[in-house]
């Protein structure tokens, strides 16, 4: 009987199982329903209306059409690219890894069900939520379902957790060499570091009255306990750690928001809009990262690969290179194995 005392469980947001339309209602139905991402209006049964009677069905339609355009042989990027980062990650630990998702599948519980089939003698699991920063639409709520899955099933081991990473020395040295080749082998006017957007108020809400300014595109919040579940802060904060590695002058670099959904503000600027605006503003050739997201997904791909260089081109840019997210660097495999071993 195998001795394994600790094992890791990765965590990411989750696909659909397919890109049917039945299997994006059903994840979709899932992902918006979560009070966490869709907080409005507070009202669950005026909620499920707004969700499962108009988002969704207009939604899924659109969305199965977008994820054709990037789905593998093996399924959806997001899900091959975490199972090839888990298998990257066992190449150098004897620890077990396991993954599951937020939404869809793998579940949660079927991952630490397996765990503990596996390896009856567990005492610990280090969840690792693959996000740098918080917000409560992905590292809150990853984290808060794992907790509630752990207890509400009485699992005897324990769970421990990954905090968020935006400003770890090893994950911004990941970051930065990910993305060093692009930077030294293109010519390029502007690097924009494209972050997935939240709502204003999940950033305003969550804070002590006027501490917030979110338009001032230097800073953010000031209060070290603020900055520790303010996703803006956290993102300005990890592009500064990395355009400073780069060497990049404050010119050359800017942070821009993608994937917004609804009509209330998001955080801004908003990269769409940016991308047609920039040509005319000189800015012709554009490297353009992701770092939200640790693995290409559809909002890297689709959105940005796809439809952002469109964007970017139709408007007169002249070159537009996406750099890919850290997926299976092997820089990033080091840094992660370095986090997880740096939880108490
Ligand atoms: C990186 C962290 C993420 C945050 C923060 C986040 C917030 C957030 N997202 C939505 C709505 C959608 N997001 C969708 C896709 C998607 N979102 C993230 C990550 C974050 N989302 C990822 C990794 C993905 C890709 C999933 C994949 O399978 O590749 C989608 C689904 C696709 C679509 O229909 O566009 C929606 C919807 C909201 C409302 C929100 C904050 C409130
Ligand atoms: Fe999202
Ligand atoms: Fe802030």
């Amino acid at each position: 009987m195998s001795q394994v005392e600790k094992a890791i469980l990765l965590m990411n947001l989750g696909s659909p199982d397919s890109t049917s339309v039945p299997d994006l209602k059903k994840y979709l139905n899932e992902f918006l329903m979560d009070p966490r991402v869709i907080d409005k209006p507070a009202s669950k049964l005026l909620r499920t209306i707004l969700v499962k009677g108009i988002i969704v069905p207009l939604r899924a339609p659109k969305s199965a059409e977008a994820y054709k355009t990037v789905w593998t042989k093996d399924g959806s990027p997001l899900i091959v690219l975490t199972d090839q980062l888990k298998a990257e990650l066992e190449k150098k630990t004897d620890l077990p890894v396991e993954v599951c998702m937020r939404y869809g599948n793998p579940h949660p519980k079927v991952a630490m069900d397996n765990l503990k089939k596996k390896y009856p003698s567990l005492k610990e699991v280090v969840l690792v939520p693959l996000y740098p920063h918080y917000a409560w639409s992905s590292y809150e709520t990853a984290v808060e379902y794992a907790k509630e899955i752990h207890q509400k099933e009485g699992y005897s081991f324990k769970l421990s957790i990954v905090p968020q990473f935006y400003k770890d020395e090893d994950y911004i040295h990941a970051l930065t060499e990910s993305m060093r080749p692009y930077v030294e082998q293109n010519e390029f006017d502007l690097l924009v570091f494209s972050y997935h957007g939240i709502p204003e108020r999940h950033i305003t809400a969550r804070h002590p009255a006027g501490t917030h300014d979110v338009h001032d595109p230097e800073k953010c919040c000031t209060d070290p306990a603020v900055q520790e579940v303010c996703y803006r802060h956290q993102v300005i904060t990890t592009t500064k750690l990395v355009a400073q590695k780069l060497g990049l002058p404050k010119e050359k670099y800017t942070i821009s928001f993608q994937s917004r959904l609804g009509r209330d503000p998001w955080l801004q600027p908003y990269t769409a809009k940016s991308l047609a605006e920039w040509p005319a503003k000189g800015y012709k050739k554009v490297l353009v990262a992701c770092p939200a997201f640790v693995s290409d997904c559809l909002e890297t791909l689709e959105e940005m690969g796809g439809e952002g260089s469109e964007i970017f081109l139709h408007n007169g840019g002249e070159k537009f290179t996406l750099i890919p997210c850290m997926n299976t660097h092997p820089v990033w495999v080091e840094s992660l194995l370095k986090l997880i071993g740096k939880v108490r």
